[in-house]
């Protein structure tokens, strides 16, 4: 081996003069991928559903509740943080090209690829370091079990991208039909937001809107008084907010914003807390849980988008962070 006097010494691993730049990392033999800001904020997502189990702002306070029992070994769907829902919500017994499938879809259920980051450097940063940073995810017919395959035998391409910025959290999705003939699906973005305190959380965006009961026999179609959203019990709710997808919506706890959520091409927002009765999931821990999380859904879940051969759709959730 030729030695080289002037061989240079290996460099720093944070450079005098360079600016923060955000990190990314793939853990758990390449099942997770978790990303940081300079700033400190964070977010983890596995490769198992696309699923994001944590979402910390700077000061590493976690803002989505993740059930002390969820399974995160791709065993079944997570209970908790934002899992994506594709191409059907819930069940749809009556919808025939779906109606086999699994309650929520086989995404949430499903080994995505990552396809890879990108970050961007903030106008409004000092030091000109990263101030956000995008993570791409990707999901095709080739990526799915044989069982998911036979019940929905349709070629679509999904790409699923969360941007993790200072403010917030950005989740969207683009959804392509790579097939020769037209299909539909439905999409939500299943997030467990925490909160301190249920009986305290109150809603707004969602007054006087129509809005469907899950809980009435049968399924009711109501419209909401023109006061916010408070919940003292069960509530299982497919929001259309008269205000549009840009007006957000908001969860406030003991009067204070906490988060907002602002859509793009969701047109519905799904409301859902398990009450007392998440004590009867087996992956649903503590018991009262319940009183630290609130499921605000954007999703596109009435009726069915329909895409031609060779369409995209593309969907999205902005949630910034207010406190
Ligand atoms: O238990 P999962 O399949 O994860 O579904 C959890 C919940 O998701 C949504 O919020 C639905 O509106 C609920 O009806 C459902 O119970």
């Amino acid at each position: 081996m030729v030695d080289r006097p002037k061989k240079p010494s290996a460099l720093n691993p944070v450079s005098p003069g360079l600016a923060p730049q955000a990190q990314v990392n793939i853990t758990h033999a390449n099942s997770r991928v978790s990303a940081v800001l300079p700033t400190g904020e964070s977010v983890e997502i596995l490769l198992y559903g696309a699923t994001i189990v944590s979402w910390k702002d700077a000061t590493g306070k976690e803002k989505l509740f993740l059930s002390q029992k969820a399974a995160l070994d791709g065993s079944k769907a997570v209970r908790g943080g934002i899992p994506l829902v594709f191409p059907v919500f819930g069940k749809a017994p009556d919808h025939a090209a779906t109606a086999t499938l699994p309650q929520h879809g086989f995404a949430r259920t499903s080994r995505w690829e990552f396809l890879g980051k990108s970050t961007s450097e903030g106008s409004g940063t000092t030091d000109g370091g990263d101030s956000s940073v995008k993570l791409d995810f990707g999901l095709s017919q080739s990526n799915l079990d044989e069982a998911s395959k036979e019940a929905w035998p349709y070629a679509f391409g999904l790409i699923y991208s969360v941007t993790l910025g200072r403010e917030g959290l950005m989740t969207s999705v683009v959804v392509r039909n790579e097939g020769e003939s037209a299909w539909e699906f439905q999409v939500l973005m299943h997030t467990y937001f925490r909160i301190n305190d249920i009986s305290k959380v109150s809603v707004s965006g969602l007054e006087t809107s129509s809005y469907i009961d899950k809980l009435t026999t049968p399924i009711s179609t109501n419209t909401s008084p023109s006061s916010t959203l408070s919940i003292s019990s069960k509530i299982d709710r497919v929001y259309t907010p008269a205000g549009g997808p840009s007006a957000p919506v908001v969860i406030a706890e003991a009067g204070k914003p906490k988060f907002s959520i602002t859509r793009d091409n969701l047109n519905e927002v799904v409301v859902w807390n398990p009450w007392t009765d998440g004590a009867s999931m087996a992956d649903f821990a503590p018991a009262d849980g319940y009183r630290n999380m609130i499921c605000v859904e954007a999703g596109a879940v009435k009726g069915w988008q329909k895409l031609e051969a060779g369409e995209t759709w593309e969907g999205g959730q902005i949630v910034t962070d207010v406190v």
